[in-house]
């Protein structure tokens, strides 16, 4: 292990990664208070532990397939961050050009990927993600708070612009901002989509979102960590949590759709539906032609540092609660926690590293609470690391950076929106 290695060790008591986690830990649990985990569900006492900064979680009973893999066994290293391929019992259901699919009998509905995607796509996908995707007309969450240049953070941030980015809220008339809007998010209602409620979702008030009157003006660098996702497809309301179907949708790009398509289409989906008992509803049977019939139309890209998490959620919003969700894990590694339809079922944990695929598909699994409580640091790949081309500042940010694309189809095939008759 080379010294830069074992310096990242953050397992390693001797090492530089330790000695400071160490630190900042005794400086900030000095005025801690004491807390009580006596009312934490399963799901969030998993979260605690992962979250926690020193001592550094061991990763003894988390999935890390890679582990089993001798040609990853460079990433597997970095950081000293390491699961194991036999934490977690699932199994192999697909084996074909050096590719391979696992399903868990616990969890009916999950596909693991593990190093689906090639290195070369990992980097174009990146490339994608920021360069071309992370800007109008997809939202991101900046856009709210700051007036992005049209074409692009990334791209002003590349040609190393000194210009600042300006606060929105500038624009604005401070007497207009709506009153009781600029405190926190209030949720409107977390109904789960379904057909049957589609047109109350279609016809609920989704009010934009008001600008922060606090955001300064911010260097393209101050602000690139800030970026924090960008919308795929159908737009998608954070205030409501329910897509707002009356602004149309932007095209899923061709070259995502492909990657899914090749992901949907590796899966032997007969291995693990074929003796499915639970209720699909209307779309039964619908694994059977997913093949040819799955279409994803929404999304979003998500872009992690290392400090980021992303707490147990359901991904409700969908109107088709069993067609595939394709997750692709690009950049530094993570780990994932999936559990089941309540907090109270304790959650799998499976480290998610460059190139892995995660399929969440069938009424079993679509809605279940997942969720990421770490980010694991020092973990890029070396073929992510390398500079060359155009690629150097891509690597510098992905040293500190997780980028998730998630990609999702929310209705079911046959099901005609209507959605032409409302006026945008
Ligand atoms: O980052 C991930 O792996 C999961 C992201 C996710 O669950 C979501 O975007 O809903
Ligand atoms: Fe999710």
């Amino acid at each position: 292990m080379s010294s830069t290695l074992s310096a990242n060790n953050i397992h390693d008591p001797h090492s530089a990664a330790y000695k400071k986690a160490r630190k900042k830990f005794l400086k900030t649990s000095k005025n801690r208070a004491e807390s009580s985990d006596f009312d934490w569900t399963p799901f969030r006492t998993a979260e605690k532990k992962f979250k926690a900064r020193f001592p550094p979680p061991a990763l003894s009973n988390v999935l890390d397939l890679a582990a089993g893999d001798p040609s990853r066994a460079d990433e597997v290293q970095r950081g000293g961050w390491m699961g194991r391929a036999d934490a977690v019992e699932c199994r192999e259901i697909r084996c074909m050009d050096g590719k391979k699919a696992y399903m868990f009998d616990h969890v009916p509905g999950l596909v693991l990927l593990p190093g689906f995607i090639s290195p070369k796509d990992q980097k174009t996908l990146v490339r994608w993600s920021l360069r071309e995707h992370a800007k109008q007309p997809n939202e991101t969450n900046l856009d709210a708070h700051y007036l992005i240049p049209e074409e692009g953070l990334w791209n002003v941030y590349s040609r190393q612009s000194e210009e600042k980015i300006q606060p929105r809220a500038a624009t604005l008339n401070p007497d207009a901002i709506p009153e009781g809007q600029s405190g926190p998010r209030q949720l409107i209602s977390n109904e789960p989509a379904s057909k049957e409620n589609y047109t109350e979702l279609l016809t609920a008030a989704k009010p934009p979102p008001v600008p922060s009157l606090t955001v300064k003006p911010t260097s393209p660098s101050d602000l690139i960590p800030k970026l924090r996702w960008a919308n795929i497809g159908w737009y998608y309301h954070w205030g409501t949590k329910q897509y707002d179907f009356t602004r149309g949708k932007i095209d899923v790009n061709e070259g995502l759709k492909e990657v899914c398509r090749e992901a949907v289409s590796f899966v032997p989906w007969r291995e693990l539906f074929e003796n499915d008992k639970s209720d699909w509803g209307d779309e039964i049977n619908d694994w059977r032609i997913w093949n040819e019939t799955y279409e994803p139309d929404a999304g979003i890209v998500n872009f992690y540092q290392t400090k980021d998490t992303l707490m147990a959620h359901v991904d409700r919003s969908e109107v088709c609660a069993t067609s595939p969700l394709v997750s692709i894990s690009l950049g530094c590694a993570a780990v994932f926690l999936i559990g089941g339809h309540t907090r109270d079922v304790e959650p799998t944990p499976i480290l998610l590293r460059s190139g892995d695929v995660v399929i969440m598909s069938g009424p079993q699994c679509r809605r279940v609470y997942h969720g990421v409580p770490r980010i694991l640091e020092n973990t890029l790949p070396s073929h992510l690391e390398e500079p060359g081309e155009d690629w150097d500042l891509f690597a510098q940010y992905l040293q500190t950076t997780r980028v998730n694309i998630n990609v999702r189809q929310v209705f079911p095939k046959g099901f005609d929106p209507v959605i032409d008759s409302f006026p945008s």
